[in-house]
């Protein structure tokens, strides 16, 4: 590299010496840890043999820096300013050798205020100008035919670079998109549009998933079944929204009672089901009196009752299903004997 050339390259590029800031301080290495952009202003800047470059792109009334060298703002107003005019011709770069002092907005740049500038569009896919790439000198001057090619050439890779950028956070987007709807399918899938708690099909599935089984096969369990009262009732008398709305804000109490680690769901149209893992029935009877008392205290037009019925399993002695007759049992017995409570099975279990 010539000395000359040495001599103008800006400081920022020589790790460890600080540039000349007394045209402000210059930027940090810009443009979204862009690497690759940032190399191509330095580039530019050696080729030109000029102390600052940049690439800063249209972002509503403003050039907003992508990468820069030598330059001292991240963004700069498009009103009046030579890049502005550098878009108006994107196959062409403009080179305006002393600009005239008021002619065109004031480029600050390390060291002072830009004298010279040369500039070219860069444009997206469609061809449309999307920002510019520009190198900047302190002093008055011009480009020679091989700076003016080389800028064209970087002109043409910064291009691509940014819709390389453009395509990858596209795709970015969609695999997000697609993420979240599959993820908003599985819930649909999974969980009862009503009342949010989960359907029978996730309960079919996590009688199948081994995670599931492990948790109940720790230790003693509960299963509780709760059902509201009278519901036709409700429905008859107040309608059907207020019936809704009512096994909305019950399950809603539900899910309110219960742990992160406990399982509730939408069993039937106003029954639910909760398993709770590693939970004594002394415990599962509490949870079900709480339950039962604050859908009691409900706001609504009327008093909603439940009734439910809690079974406890051991993993080493019970099946599921075994568990579930006991506590439907139970709750057949809350129902029996007037409803509004809470029945616990006692039922005298055989070893096996
Ligand atoms: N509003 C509304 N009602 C529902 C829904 N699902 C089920 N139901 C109603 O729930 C009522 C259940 O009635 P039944 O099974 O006779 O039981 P019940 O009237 O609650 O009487 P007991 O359980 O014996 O206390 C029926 O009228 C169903 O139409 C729902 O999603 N919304």
């Amino acid at each position: 590299m010539p000395s000359s050339l040495l001599s103008r390259v800006p400081d920022r590029l020589v790790p460890g010496v600080d540039i000349d800031t007394a045209g402000g301080a210059p930027v940090p290495p810009t443009g979204r840890g862009d690497e690759a952009l940032g190399d191509i202003v330095r580039l530019a800047a050696l080729l030109c043999d000029a102390p600052a470059a940049a690439i800063a792109l249209v972002d509503g009334g403003w050039f907003r820096l992508e990468a820069g060298t030598g330059v001292v703002r991240e963004a700069l107003p498009r009103d009046n300013a030579l890049s502005e005019r550098a878009m108006a011709d994107p196959g062409a770069t403009l080179v305006v050798d002393d600009i005239p002092a008021g002619e065109a907005r004031t480029i600050p740049i390390a060291g002072g205020t830009a004298r010279f500038y040369a500039g070219r569009a860069l444009c997206d896919a469609e061809g449309h100008p999307i920002g510019v790439i520009c190198v900047l000198d302190l002093v008055a001057r011009t480009l020679d035919a091989r700076q003016h090619e080389g800028l064209e050439i970087l002109a043409r890779q910064a291009q691509r670079l940014l819709e390389l950028d453009r395509h990858a956070r596209q795709q970015q987007l969609e695999l997000t998109e697609h993420r979240d709807m599959t993820r908003a399918l599985e819930h649909r899938a999974t969980h009862d549009t009503l009342t949010g708690l989960l359907n029978r099909d996730a309960l079919a599935q996590l009688r199948q998933s081994p995670q599931a089984l492990a948790r109940l096969a720790a230790g003693p369990y509960c299963l509780m079944l709760l059902d509201i009262d009278h519901f036709k009732q409700v429905n008859d008398r107040h309608g059907h929204l207020l019936g809704d709305n009512a096994l909305r804000q019950a399950a809603a109490a539900v899910a309110a009672a219960i742990r992160a680690d406990d399982v509730a769901v939408r069993f039937g149209g106003e029954e639910f089901l909760v398993v709770l893992p590693s939970t004594s029935p002394a415990s599962a009877a509490e949870i079900a009196e709480r339950i039962r008392q604050s859908v009691a205290l409900l706001a609504l037009p009327f008093t909603l009752t439940l009734s439910a019925g809690v079974a406890a399993g051991d993993p080493s002695r019970d099946l599921p299903e075994e568990v579930f007759q006991r506590a439907d049992q139970a709750l057949y017995r809350a129902k029996a004997g007037g409803r509004d409570r809470v029945v616990v099975d006692d039922t005298e279990r055989v070893d096996r």
